[in-house]
């Protein structure tokens, strides 16, 4: 069903009048109706070099992105190894380097709010100095990229395009993750092992870069999970938990998960989450769809937060349970 996730060209939104109406339509329709897109034209290149880049960071020896543990950040920055991120409770069976933007290694005090200590530095493997200047540029256009596309969204929503600038300006909290899906080996082939658990993204805008492996699959209710095609040169762009606050429900942050590959099959994608910044929160958009929309999905067990501080500290804490035990052994979820 690759009609359900519609491409989307995002030079059509400046080629005239009538392509940007019929462009900001079809935004609309799709981040309303699935909340999953492939976004061409987008002009970002570059893909193949991070993607070989992936390969290369994970075929170093497991002790050199030992290194890099995350263990050893208290800012849940670096290394993950198989199994070390947890998603409804269950080990994710893909290894990873969580990134965000370069601060320095503040440590916040008692009184502070526990969503401080997601700034602070990376870890970057010193076998592979080509790393880190690429993820930072990397990070830096695809900012640019979600900058647009939240305009063109707010604009689709008759909402002013600038409405959200001041939660995102000027140090938007962006967030990266270079993954590796390892398939099982043969002799565990058919367990039900999950890539990644089922989730919604904490913030604002996901763009995806994957290879060509597939195995990204969208909740469209009643328990079914549809896989998102692989379209060459696309990002998958979906929404985070922060929009659909915003909205009421009227933009849908979706539940999708990631599939584990077949035996011998190596998958690797590169997640952009762009976030606004640590300590702003959401304001209702002034909207006509907005003030129509039913609310937001109500999940006890996964409460949606306006702060974007509290949203994204209440997904680390589930996520990283080590590095909780490790360096925040007093740390709490904030309360619903
Ligand atoms: O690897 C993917 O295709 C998606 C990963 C994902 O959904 C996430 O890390 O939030
Ligand atoms: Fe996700």
């Amino acid at each position: 069903m690759p009609e359900i996730f519609p491409v989307l060209d995002l030079r059509d939104a400046e080629r005239s009048a009538q392509s940007r109406a019929a462009f900001l339509d079809a935004l609309r329709a799709a981040v309303h109706d699935i909340g999953f897109f492939q976004l061409v034209g987008h002009g970002v290149e570059g893909a193949d070099a991070l993607l070989g880049l992936a390969r290369e960071f994970f075929a170093l020896p497991e002790s050199e992105r030992d290194e890099l543990s995350i263990l050893k950040s208290p800012y849940f920055r670096g290394y993950s190894e198989l199994g070390r991120e947890r998603t409804q409770g269950l080990p994710d069976q893909r290894r990873q380097l969580d990134v965000g933007p370069e601060c320095p290694a503040l440590r916040p005090g008692p009184g502070d709010p526990s969503y401080l200590w997601l700034a602070g530095p990376n870890q970057w493997p010193s076998a592979l100095p080509g790393l880190r200047p690429a993820v930072l540029e990397w990070t830096d256009r695809l900012t640019g990229v979600s900058h647009r596309l939240l305009r063109l969204i707010l604009e689709a929503l008759d909402t002013p395009a600038d409405f959200l600038d001041d939660v995102v300006a000027p140090s938007p909290h962006v967030h990266f993750k270079l993954l590796h899906y390892p398939g099982p080996a043969a002799s565990a082939a058919g367990e039900e092992e999950q890539g990644v658990g089922v989730h919604k993204d904490y913030g604002l805008l996901t763009l995806l870069l994957q290879d060509d492996k597939g195995g990204l699959q969208v909740d469209v209710g009643d328990g079914r999970f549809v896989d998102v095609p692989v379209v060459p040169g696309a990002f998958v762009v979906n929404l985070g938990e922060l929009l659909e606050v915003a909205t009421r429900g009227y933009l849908r942050a979706t539940t999708h998960r990631v599939r584990r590959p077949a035996p011998g099959v190596d998958r690797y994608s590169a997640p952009f989450f762009y976030n606004p910044q640590l300590h702003a929160a959401m304001r209702p958009l002034p909207s006509p769809y907005v003030s129509a929309a039913g609310g937001v999905e109500d999940d006890p067990a996964n409460p949606l937060f306006a702060g974007y501080g509290e949203n994204v500290m209440k997904g680390m804490l589930r996520a990283f349970p080590e590095v909780v035990a490790a360096h925040h052994p007093g740390m709490r979820a904030p309360a619903a």
